[in-house]
Protein backbone atom coordinates (compact mmCIF):
# COMPACT_ATOMS: atom_id res chain seq x y z
CA UNK A 1 0.00 0.00 0.00
CA UNK A 2 1.23 3.66 -0.78
CA UNK A 3 2.27 5.89 2.22
CA UNK A 4 0.67 9.47 2.22
CA UNK A 5 3.51 11.93 3.19
CA UNK A 6 1.24 12.52 5.81
CA UNK A 7 1.57 9.08 7.26
CA UNK A 8 5.06 8.98 6.81
CA UNK A 9 5.50 11.94 8.51
CA UNK A 10 3.48 10.08 11.48
CA UNK A 11 5.39 7.38 11.71
CA UNK A 12 8.77 8.67 11.19
CA UNK A 13 10.60 7.60 14.42
CA UNK A 14 13.72 9.40 15.82
CA UNK A 15 15.12 6.37 16.49
CA UNK A 16 15.03 5.57 12.38
CA UNK A 17 16.27 8.81 11.82
CA UNK A 18 19.03 8.55 14.29
CA UNK A 19 20.49 5.35 12.24
CA UNK A 20 20.19 7.36 9.00
CA UNK A 21 21.13 10.61 9.66
CA UNK A 22 25.09 9.91 11.16
CA UNK A 23 26.48 13.49 10.45
CA UNK A 24 23.75 15.95 10.17
CA UNK A 25 20.70 16.13 11.44
CA UNK A 26 17.58 17.27 9.15
CA UNK A 27 16.79 20.89 9.29
CA UNK A 28 13.03 20.38 11.39
CA UNK A 29 15.36 19.47 14.54
CA UNK A 30 17.71 22.62 14.60
CA UNK A 31 16.29 24.95 17.25
CA UNK A 32 16.11 28.39 17.01
CA UNK A 33 20.57 30.00 17.94
CA UNK A 34 18.62 31.22 21.41
CA UNK A 35 16.72 27.89 22.42
CA UNK A 36 19.90 25.70 21.04
CA UNK A 37 22.18 24.33 24.73
CA UNK A 38 24.55 25.98 26.32
CA UNK A 39 26.94 24.76 28.70
CA UNK A 40 25.10 24.29 31.73
CA UNK A 41 26.46 25.67 35.05
CA UNK A 42 27.93 22.74 36.61
CA UNK A 43 28.52 24.25 40.26
CA UNK A 44 24.59 24.32 41.46
CA UNK A 45 22.10 21.07 41.40
CA UNK A 46 18.51 20.85 42.86
CA UNK A 47 18.19 20.37 46.29
CA UNK A 48 17.93 16.61 47.88
CA UNK A 49 15.70 16.13 50.18
CA UNK A 50 15.64 12.73 52.58
CA UNK A 51 12.01 11.94 53.38
CA UNK A 52 13.35 9.89 55.91
CA UNK A 53 14.10 12.75 58.73
CA UNK A 54 11.25 14.13 60.47
CA UNK A 55 8.22 15.34 59.34
CA UNK A 56 9.09 19.17 60.66
CA UNK A 57 12.32 18.93 59.27
CA UNK A 58 10.93 16.95 55.58
CA UNK A 59 8.44 19.94 55.22
CA UNK A 60 10.71 22.84 56.00
CA UNK A 61 13.02 21.31 53.44
CA UNK A 62 10.07 20.86 50.57
CA UNK A 63 9.21 24.11 51.29
CA UNK A 64 12.12 26.11 50.26
CA UNK A 65 12.82 23.92 47.66
CA UNK A 66 9.41 24.41 46.16
CA UNK A 67 9.98 28.30 46.39
CA UNK A 68 13.55 28.53 45.37
CA UNK A 69 13.45 25.37 42.70
CA UNK A 70 10.15 24.06 41.77
CA UNK A 71 12.52 20.65 41.69
CA UNK A 72 14.03 18.45 43.70
CA UNK A 73 15.48 15.10 44.38
CA UNK A 74 13.54 13.23 46.78
CA UNK A 75 15.64 10.05 48.51
CA UNK A 76 14.63 7.06 51.39
CA UNK A 77 11.05 7.83 49.67
CA UNK A 78 9.85 4.55 50.23
CA UNK A 79 9.29 3.40 46.35
CA UNK A 80 10.50 -0.56 45.82
CA UNK A 81 14.41 0.86 44.39
CA UNK A 82 13.82 -2.83 42.48
CA UNK A 83 10.90 -1.45 40.74
CA UNK A 84 12.86 2.14 39.48
CA UNK A 85 15.51 -0.43 37.92
CA UNK A 86 12.66 -2.75 36.62
CA UNK A 87 11.20 0.04 35.12
CA UNK A 88 14.17 1.36 33.27
CA UNK A 89 14.55 -1.74 32.25
CA UNK A 90 11.84 -2.70 30.72
CA UNK A 91 11.47 0.64 28.73
CA UNK A 92 15.28 0.54 27.06
CA UNK A 93 14.03 -3.56 26.13
CA UNK A 94 11.48 -1.73 24.45
CA UNK A 95 13.09 0.63 22.59
CA UNK A 96 16.13 -1.03 22.22
CA UNK A 97 15.53 -4.47 21.53
CA UNK A 98 12.16 -4.75 20.01
CA UNK A 99 11.90 -4.85 15.94
CA UNK A 100 10.76 -1.45 14.90
CA UNK A 101 7.78 -2.94 12.88
CA UNK A 102 6.61 -4.74 16.18
CA UNK A 103 6.94 -0.84 17.78
CA UNK A 104 5.22 0.68 15.12
CA UNK A 105 1.63 -1.32 16.12
CA UNK A 106 1.92 0.05 19.21
CA UNK A 107 2.10 4.09 16.95
CA UNK A 108 -0.44 6.69 18.84
CA UNK A 109 -2.45 9.00 16.33
CA UNK A 110 -1.74 12.54 17.40
CA UNK A 111 -4.74 13.40 14.76
CA UNK A 112 -7.17 11.28 16.90
CA UNK A 113 -6.71 13.31 20.56
CA UNK A 114 -4.02 15.40 22.43
CA UNK A 115 -1.64 12.78 24.14
CA UNK A 116 -2.62 10.00 22.41
CA UNK A 117 -1.37 6.66 24.20
CA UNK A 118 0.96 4.39 22.31
CA UNK A 119 4.17 5.30 20.72
CA UNK A 120 4.97 8.39 19.03
CA UNK A 121 7.07 11.38 18.52
CA UNK A 122 5.80 14.49 17.48
CA UNK A 123 3.66 15.82 20.22
CA UNK A 124 2.84 19.37 18.67
CA UNK A 125 -0.27 19.39 16.16
CA UNK A 126 1.42 22.48 14.55
CA UNK A 127 3.77 22.05 11.56
CA UNK A 128 5.50 25.14 11.63
CA UNK A 129 7.50 23.81 15.49
CA UNK A 130 10.85 22.55 15.58
CA UNK A 131 11.00 19.01 16.34
CA UNK A 132 12.50 17.15 19.51
CA UNK A 133 14.73 14.89 19.36
CA UNK A 134 12.85 11.96 21.35
CA UNK A 135 10.32 8.88 20.76
CA UNK A 136 8.29 8.22 23.32
CA UNK A 137 5.60 5.51 24.94
CA UNK A 138 2.76 7.14 26.61
CA UNK A 139 0.76 4.77 28.76
CA UNK A 140 -2.85 5.94 30.41
CA UNK A 141 -2.86 4.30 34.11
CA UNK A 142 -5.16 6.31 36.37
CA UNK A 143 -7.85 6.24 36.77
CA UNK A 144 -8.13 2.13 36.61
CA UNK A 145 -11.01 3.00 33.91
CA UNK A 146 -8.62 4.17 31.67
CA UNK A 147 -5.85 1.60 32.32
CA UNK A 148 -6.17 -1.22 29.25
CA UNK A 149 -2.75 -2.90 29.29
CA UNK A 150 -3.31 -4.50 26.08
CA UNK A 151 -2.53 -1.11 24.87
CA UNK A 152 0.64 -1.21 26.14
CA UNK A 153 4.23 -2.94 24.72
CA UNK A 154 3.77 -6.85 24.46
CA UNK A 155 7.80 -7.20 24.74
CA UNK A 156 9.42 -7.85 27.31
CA UNK A 157 7.08 -10.07 28.70
CA UNK A 158 7.17 -7.93 31.93
CA UNK A 159 6.16 -4.81 30.48
CA UNK A 160 2.97 -4.74 31.48
CA UNK A 161 3.03 -5.79 35.03
CA UNK A 162 5.95 -3.61 35.85
CA UNK A 163 3.93 -0.42 34.59
CA UNK A 164 0.92 -1.43 36.75
CA UNK A 165 2.90 -1.47 39.56
CA UNK A 166 4.98 1.58 39.17
CA UNK A 167 1.64 3.48 38.43
CA UNK A 168 0.40 1.84 41.97
CA UNK A 169 3.05 3.15 43.82
CA UNK A 170 4.00 6.35 42.03
CA UNK A 171 -0.16 7.62 43.26
CA UNK A 172 1.52 6.61 46.96
CA UNK A 173 4.36 8.74 46.30
CA UNK A 174 2.77 11.95 44.38
CA UNK A 175 -0.05 11.57 47.62
CA UNK A 176 2.35 12.04 49.91
CA UNK A 177 4.69 14.75 48.74
CA UNK A 178 1.32 16.92 47.82
CA UNK A 179 0.62 16.81 51.32
CA UNK A 180 3.36 17.53 52.46
CA UNK A 181 3.83 20.32 49.77
CA UNK A 182 -0.15 21.53 51.50
CA UNK A 183 1.53 21.21 54.55
CA UNK A 184 4.60 23.51 53.77
CA UNK A 185 2.44 25.93 53.10
CA UNK A 186 0.41 25.69 56.70
CA UNK A 187 -2.82 24.19 55.02
CA UNK A 188 -4.48 21.28 56.11
CA UNK A 189 -2.21 18.25 54.43
CA UNK A 190 -5.04 17.02 52.09
CA UNK A 191 -5.66 20.54 50.73
CA UNK A 192 -3.98 20.48 46.96
CA UNK A 193 -5.19 16.78 46.44
CA UNK A 194 -8.68 17.66 47.23
CA UNK A 195 -8.02 20.65 45.11
CA UNK A 196 -6.73 18.46 42.03
CA UNK A 197 -9.14 15.75 42.57
CA UNK A 198 -9.21 12.21 41.25
CA UNK A 199 -5.51 11.61 39.81
CA UNK A 200 -5.71 11.41 36.27
CA UNK A 201 -2.18 9.45 35.42
CA UNK A 202 0.14 9.19 32.61
CA UNK A 203 3.24 7.66 32.64
CA UNK A 204 5.84 8.64 29.87
CA UNK A 205 8.98 7.20 28.74
CA UNK A 206 11.06 9.29 26.53
CA UNK A 207 13.71 7.46 24.70
CA UNK A 208 16.63 10.20 22.92
CA UNK A 209 18.90 8.18 20.40
CA UNK A 210 22.34 9.60 20.29
CA UNK A 211 22.26 13.04 18.16
CA UNK A 212 25.00 13.71 15.77
CA UNK A 213 23.95 17.55 16.24
CA UNK A 214 23.45 17.77 19.82
CA UNK A 215 24.26 21.44 19.71
CA UNK A 216 21.46 22.08 17.43
CA UNK A 217 18.97 20.25 18.67
CA UNK A 218 16.37 19.81 21.99
CA UNK A 219 15.38 15.64 23.69
CA UNK A 220 12.43 17.97 24.32
CA UNK A 221 11.94 22.05 24.19
CA UNK A 222 11.59 23.82 27.14
CA UNK A 223 8.54 23.79 29.07
CA UNK A 224 6.44 23.55 32.40
CA UNK A 225 3.85 20.40 33.01
CA UNK A 226 0.53 20.72 32.81
CA UNK A 227 -1.02 18.94 35.70
CA UNK A 228 -0.08 18.89 39.71
CA UNK A 229 3.01 17.27 40.11
CA UNK A 230 5.86 14.57 37.91
CA UNK A 231 7.63 11.76 39.35
CA UNK A 232 11.08 11.68 37.21
CA UNK A 233 13.34 9.16 37.05
CA UNK A 234 16.46 8.70 34.41
CA UNK A 235 18.65 6.19 33.68
CA UNK A 236 22.53 7.00 33.95
CA UNK A 237 22.89 9.23 30.63
CA UNK A 238 22.35 12.62 31.85
CA UNK A 239 19.97 14.99 29.64
CA UNK A 240 17.28 16.45 32.58
CA UNK A 241 17.59 20.29 32.82
CA UNK A 242 16.03 22.80 35.09
CA UNK A 243 15.50 26.81 34.63
CA UNK A 244 16.97 28.65 37.20
CA UNK A 245 17.70 32.07 38.05
CA UNK A 246 17.70 32.22 33.69
CA UNK A 247 20.50 30.14 34.13
CA UNK A 248 20.00 25.70 32.77
CA UNK A 249 21.19 23.37 35.67
CA UNK A 250 22.14 19.73 34.76
CA UNK A 251 20.27 17.75 36.82
CA UNK A 252 22.20 14.76 37.61
CA UNK A 253 20.79 11.23 37.39
CA UNK A 254 21.12 9.52 40.72
CA UNK A 255 19.72 5.70 40.58
CA UNK A 256 17.49 5.85 44.08
CA UNK A 257 16.22 8.97 44.04
CA UNK A 258 13.31 10.58 42.08
CA UNK A 259 12.90 13.93 40.73
CA UNK A 260 10.03 15.45 41.61
CA UNK A 261 8.79 18.88 39.16
CA UNK A 262 6.36 21.17 39.99
CA UNK A 263 3.77 21.51 37.67
CA UNK A 264 1.67 24.47 36.69
CA UNK A 265 -1.57 23.14 38.73
CA UNK A 266 0.01 23.82 42.19
CA UNK A 267 1.47 26.87 41.31
CA UNK A 268 -2.26 28.30 41.38
CA UNK A 269 -3.67 25.74 43.73
CA UNK A 270 -5.89 27.89 46.38
CA UNK A 271 -4.04 29.13 49.16
CA UNK A 272 -5.19 30.26 52.40
CA UNK A 273 -5.10 34.06 52.87
CA UNK A 274 -5.19 33.35 56.64
CA UNK A 275 -2.12 31.72 56.37
CA UNK A 276 -0.06 33.98 55.17
CA UNK A 277 2.44 35.41 57.42
CA UNK A 278 4.74 38.76 57.31
CA UNK A 279 7.61 36.32 56.96
CA UNK A 280 6.15 34.72 54.29
CA UNK A 281 5.31 37.48 52.84
CA UNK A 282 8.76 38.89 52.99
CA UNK A 283 9.92 35.57 51.18
CA UNK A 284 7.03 36.19 48.39
CA UNK A 285 8.39 40.14 48.08
CA UNK A 286 11.96 38.32 47.62
CA UNK A 287 11.27 35.73 45.81
CA UNK A 288 9.96 38.27 42.81
CA UNK A 289 12.67 40.35 43.01
CA UNK A 290 14.81 37.07 42.11
CA UNK A 291 12.65 37.04 39.17
CA UNK A 292 13.78 40.15 37.96
CA UNK A 293 10.96 42.50 38.90
CA UNK A 294 11.60 45.37 40.66
CA UNK A 295 8.92 47.40 42.67
CA UNK A 296 9.28 51.18 41.84
CA UNK A 297 7.20 53.49 44.51
CA UNK A 298 8.78 56.47 42.66
CA UNK A 299 7.44 55.92 39.24
CA UNK A 300 3.99 56.71 38.65
CA UNK A 301 1.93 57.34 35.61
CA UNK A 302 2.42 55.73 32.88
CA UNK A 303 0.50 54.89 29.89
CA UNK A 304 -1.71 55.98 26.90
CA UNK A 305 -4.43 53.89 26.76
CA UNK A 306 -8.50 54.23 25.14
CA UNK A 307 -10.24 53.17 27.74
CA UNK A 308 -11.10 55.75 30.37
CA UNK A 309 -11.90 53.05 33.17
CA UNK A 310 -9.04 51.46 32.27
CA UNK A 311 -6.81 54.55 32.43
CA UNK A 312 -8.15 55.30 35.43
CA UNK A 313 -7.84 52.12 37.29
CA UNK A 314 -3.94 52.67 36.30
CA UNK A 315 -3.66 56.08 37.92
CA UNK A 316 -4.67 54.65 40.97
CA UNK A 317 -1.80 52.29 40.70
CA UNK A 318 1.15 53.95 42.89
CA UNK A 319 3.81 52.19 41.54
CA UNK A 320 5.32 50.61 38.12
CA UNK A 321 6.37 47.24 37.18
CA UNK A 322 10.14 47.79 35.50
CA UNK A 323 11.69 44.15 34.32
CA UNK A 324 16.05 44.40 34.34
CA UNK A 325 15.92 47.67 35.00
CA UNK A 326 13.08 48.52 31.94
CA UNK A 327 10.02 50.14 32.43
CA UNK A 328 7.13 48.18 31.60
CA UNK A 329 4.60 48.95 29.15
CA UNK A 330 1.73 48.14 30.44
CA UNK A 331 -1.05 50.09 28.28
CA UNK A 332 -3.99 47.99 27.32
CA UNK A 333 -2.34 47.43 23.75
CA UNK A 334 1.19 46.73 24.94
CA UNK A 335 0.32 43.90 27.06
CA UNK A 336 -1.90 42.45 23.82
CA UNK A 337 1.47 42.56 22.35
CA UNK A 338 3.05 41.05 24.93
CA UNK A 339 1.18 38.20 24.73
CA UNK A 340 1.36 37.21 20.60
CA UNK A 341 5.03 38.55 21.01
CA UNK A 342 6.45 37.91 24.72
CA UNK A 343 4.38 35.85 26.40
CA UNK A 344 7.33 35.24 29.42
CA UNK A 345 6.85 38.66 29.89
CA UNK A 346 2.87 39.09 30.08
CA UNK A 347 3.22 35.95 32.39
CA UNK A 348 5.63 37.90 35.01
CA UNK A 349 3.61 40.72 34.68
CA UNK A 350 0.42 38.94 35.44
CA UNK A 351 2.52 37.09 38.09
CA UNK A 352 3.59 39.85 39.51
CA UNK A 353 -0.23 40.48 40.28
CA UNK A 354 -1.03 37.34 41.21
CA UNK A 355 -3.65 36.17 38.61
CA UNK A 356 -1.20 33.30 37.63
CA UNK A 357 -1.82 34.24 33.87
CA UNK A 358 -5.51 32.40 34.20
CA UNK A 359 -6.91 36.06 32.66
CA UNK A 360 -8.14 37.16 29.21
CA UNK A 361 -6.17 39.97 27.80
CA UNK A 362 -9.29 42.04 27.09
CA UNK A 363 -10.40 42.12 30.69
CA UNK A 364 -7.43 43.43 32.48
CA UNK A 365 -9.31 46.47 33.31
CA UNK A 366 -11.68 45.46 35.41
CA UNK A 367 -9.63 43.71 37.79
CA UNK A 368 -6.53 45.51 37.70
CA UNK A 369 -7.50 47.92 40.69
CA UNK A 370 -8.68 45.28 43.14
CA UNK A 371 -6.45 42.97 42.53
CA UNK A 372 -3.63 45.91 43.72
CA UNK A 373 -5.31 45.85 46.67
CA UNK A 374 -4.81 42.55 47.83
CA UNK A 375 -1.84 42.29 45.85
CA UNK A 376 0.22 41.98 49.15
CA UNK A 377 -2.09 40.43 51.37
CA UNK A 378 -3.00 37.82 49.96
CA UNK A 379 -2.20 37.13 46.03
CA UNK A 380 1.65 36.85 46.03
CA UNK A 381 1.17 33.86 47.74
CA UNK A 382 -0.76 32.19 45.37
CA UNK A 383 2.00 31.96 42.89
CA UNK A 384 4.62 31.59 45.55
CA UNK A 385 5.62 28.00 44.30
CA UNK A 386 6.15 28.00 40.94
CA UNK A 387 6.22 24.85 37.92
CA UNK A 388 9.31 24.31 37.01
CA UNK A 389 10.64 24.85 34.10
CA UNK A 390 12.62 22.24 31.98
CA UNK A 391 14.00 20.27 29.06
CA UNK A 392 15.86 17.65 27.61
CA UNK A 393 19.27 17.66 26.25
CA UNK A 394 20.43 15.44 23.61
CA UNK A 395 24.13 13.91 23.28
CA UNK A 396 26.56 12.20 20.35
CA UNK A 397 27.27 9.18 22.00
CA UNK A 398 25.04 7.48 24.28
CA UNK A 399 21.44 6.75 24.26
CA UNK A 400 18.92 8.03 27.24
CA UNK A 401 16.07 7.13 28.82
CA UNK A 402 14.06 8.58 31.31
CA UNK A 403 10.09 7.87 32.62
CA UNK A 404 7.74 10.70 33.80
CA UNK A 405 5.10 9.87 36.05
CA UNK A 406 2.19 12.98 35.34
CA UNK A 407 -0.45 13.85 37.96
CA UNK A 408 -3.24 15.75 36.70
CA UNK A 409 -6.63 16.89 37.29
CA UNK A 410 -9.40 15.30 35.34
CA UNK A 411 -10.11 17.14 32.00
CA UNK A 412 -13.54 18.60 33.34
CA UNK A 413 -11.49 19.99 36.43
CA UNK A 414 -12.22 23.79 36.51
CA UNK A 415 -9.14 25.80 36.85
CA UNK A 416 -9.96 29.32 38.85
CA UNK A 417 -8.68 31.93 41.15
CA UNK A 418 -8.27 31.00 44.57
CA UNK A 419 -12.25 31.12 46.10
CA UNK A 420 -10.69 32.81 49.18
CA UNK A 421 -10.43 35.79 46.84
CA UNK A 422 -13.51 36.00 46.08
CA UNK A 423 -15.68 38.51 47.88
CA UNK A 424 -18.25 41.03 47.12
CA UNK A 425 -16.04 43.86 46.33
CA UNK A 426 -13.66 41.73 44.38
CA UNK A 427 -16.16 39.90 42.07
CA UNK A 428 -14.80 37.36 40.17
CA UNK A 429 -13.36 38.45 36.69
CA UNK A 430 -11.30 35.75 35.52
CA UNK A 431 -12.09 33.55 32.74
CA UNK A 432 -12.67 29.99 34.08
CA UNK A 433 -10.49 27.39 32.12
CA UNK A 434 -11.43 23.72 31.94
CA UNK A 435 -8.00 21.61 32.57
CA UNK A 436 -9.74 19.96 29.08
CA UNK A 437 -9.17 23.49 27.01
CA UNK A 438 -5.81 23.97 28.63
CA UNK A 439 -4.56 20.95 27.91
CA UNK A 440 -5.44 21.67 24.08
CA UNK A 441 -4.05 24.76 23.86
CA UNK A 442 -0.33 23.66 24.71
CA UNK A 443 -0.57 21.13 22.22
CA UNK A 444 -1.86 23.48 19.39
CA UNK A 445 0.18 26.27 20.45
CA UNK A 446 2.70 24.68 22.08
CA UNK A 447 4.93 25.86 25.15
CA UNK A 448 7.70 27.69 22.66
CA UNK A 449 9.92 27.58 24.95
CA UNK A 450 7.80 29.23 27.85
CA UNK A 451 6.28 27.97 30.57
CA UNK A 452 3.03 26.88 29.15
CA UNK A 453 0.73 28.44 31.77
CA UNK A 454 0.80 31.33 29.09
CA UNK A 455 -1.38 29.02 27.20
CA UNK A 456 -4.52 30.42 29.13
CA UNK A 457 -3.80 33.92 27.90
CA UNK A 458 -5.95 34.76 24.79
O1 LIG B 1 13.48 13.33 29.68
C1 LIG B 1 13.38 14.08 30.64
O2 LIG B 1 14.18 14.06 31.57
C2 LIG B 1 12.25 15.08 30.68
C3 LIG B 1 10.91 14.51 30.31
C4 LIG B 1 9.81 15.53 30.48
O3 LIG B 1 10.02 16.63 30.89
C5 LIG B 1 8.42 15.22 30.10
O4 LIG B 1 8.18 14.10 29.59
O5 LIG B 1 7.55 16.08 30.31
FE1 LIG C 1 8.17 17.67 31.48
Amino acid sequence: MEISGEEQQQHIRVQSLAQNCKVQVPQQYVQLPEHRPNNAAAVKSIPIIDLSGSRTKVREEVGQACREWGAFHVSNHGFPIQLLDDMRRVGLNFFEDCPMTDKLTYSCDSNISFAAQGYGSRMLVSDDSVLDWRDYFDHHTLPLSRRDPSRWPHFPPNYRQVIAEYSDHMKALAQTLLSLISESLGLPSSRIEEAVGEFYQNITVSYYPPCPQPELTLGLQAHSDMGAITLLIQHDVMGLQVLKDDEWINVHPLSDAIVVLLADQTEIAPMDPNMVTDEELNKAENFLDDWGCIRDPAVTGVVSVESTSFREELAALPDVFTRNGQQQDINEEGLRSYTLDKKECCRDFFGDLGLSANLPTSDLALPLGSVRKQRFEIIITNGLYRSAQHRAITNASKARLSVATFHDPAKTTIISPASELITESSPPRFRQVTYGDYVSLWYTKGPEGKRNIDGLLI
